[in-house]
């Protein structure tokens, strides 16, 4: 179980003013500014849960993660992560957590990437059994059998960062957090990331916190997200509900023949000619399978498709409507 309650983080920046003159007077009198990363994050998140964790640049989902991960400590407030507190008890805390960063290696640059695993296995402590065993999981199923030979430097991101996985995975953590784990990834490498990721939820019942801007990545690993903005958590919901909310207009496109009249309220025609329209349909009036059925009832209806929300278009909405 993962517990936030009121976390607070602020950093404080030397302040860099503009020109010589100031720059060199800031080198005598040193100024700073305090940035509030986070600002009252509370959240819980159970065994064996995969959540998205979403917000704009900046928003302080990064920060989050190392507070998590014990590499950061906060300012106020209180995180428990198994009921350990993850900067106080590092050593047992490690044991439970998988860490991937995106942008960094936690593999060394200039050994094949085995032997950073057999540094990893010692770090950890893993009996040889489970290791051989996770290892062999792992190579299967990330398909990385001839990349672990390499030296990390050799491999391309999208070989890098299945290797990174791995290593993250090798000593069974209960709960993993992936920090933008398909940053630059090609489309065959994302599908892989993902597919996997959604393996090991399923049936080892990790528990993901997965930070992301790939709405693709929040569409086929999530159900629940966690909106975050200006350090604050602005929303903590299902995904397929805020899709529901956000449709609450929907186009439907039409082909028929006959004669589209009296309307009923809820529907209104966006674009007509010659035997094609488009109309829309507020769903707080009508709801969609009544909108069709009476357009059915007053038109011969060859044909008909409706608009889909996309996650897209949910995140977007969402970032407008909070103003991130
Ligand atoms: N070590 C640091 N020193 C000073 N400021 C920092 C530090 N780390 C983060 N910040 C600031 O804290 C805020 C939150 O940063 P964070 O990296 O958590 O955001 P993020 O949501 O992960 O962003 P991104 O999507 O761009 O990775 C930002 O304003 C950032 O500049």
């Amino acid at each position: 179980m993962i517990e936030l309650e009121n976390v607070c983080k602020t950093f404080k920046v030397h302040k860099r003013n503009a020109g010589l003159g100031k720059a060199v007077k800031s080198l005598f009198k040193r100024e700073y500014d305090m940035v509030k990363a986070l600002d009252n994050i509370s959240f819980k998140i159970a065994d064996g849960e995969m959540v998205g964790y979403i917000g704009p640049n900046g928003a302080g989902k990064s920060t989050t993660i190392k507070i998590m991960s014990g590499i950061l400590y906060p300012d106020k407030g209180k995180c428990l992560i198994n009921d350990k507190v993850p900067w106080q008890d590092r050593v047992s805390h490690v044991k439970d957590i998988g860490v991937v960063f995106g942008q960094r290696s936690q593999l060394w640059w200039d050994v094949a990437v085995g032997d950073s695993y057999e540094l990893l296995k010692e770090i950890y402590k893993i009996p040889d059994k489970k290791y051989k065993d996770n290892l062999m999981m792992l190579t299967d199923l990330l398909d990385i059998e001839e990349l672990i030979k390499m030296p990390t430097r050799q491999l391309s991101l999208g070989q890098r960062m299945r290797c990174e996985i791995a290593a993250a995975l090798l000593h069974s953590p209960k709960i993993l957090f992936l920090d933008e784990p398909t940053i630059g990834l090609d489309a065959v490498s994302k599908i892989a990331v993902r597919e996997f990721i959604k393996t090991i939820n399923k049936e080892n019942k990790t528990t993901v916190i997965l930070t992301t801007h790939d709405t693709q990545d929040i569409e086929a690993l999530t159900k629940r997200i966690v909106l975050i903005g200006k350090g604050k958590v602005l929303l903590d919901g299902n995904l397929e509900d805020l899709k529901q909310n956000f449709s609450k207009e929907r186009t439907m496109s039409l082909e028929y023949s006959g004669e589209l009249k009296d309307l009923p309220q809820g529907l209104r025609i966006l674009s007509k000619q010659s035997g094609r329209a488009a109309l829309s349909i507020d769903t707080e009036i009508i709801s969609t399978s009544k909108a069709i059925s009476n357009i059915a009832d007053m038109v011969d209806l060859r044909d008909f498709s409706l608009d889909s929300v996309s996650t897209e278009d949910v995140v977007v909405g969402l970032y407008k409507e909070y103003k991130i």
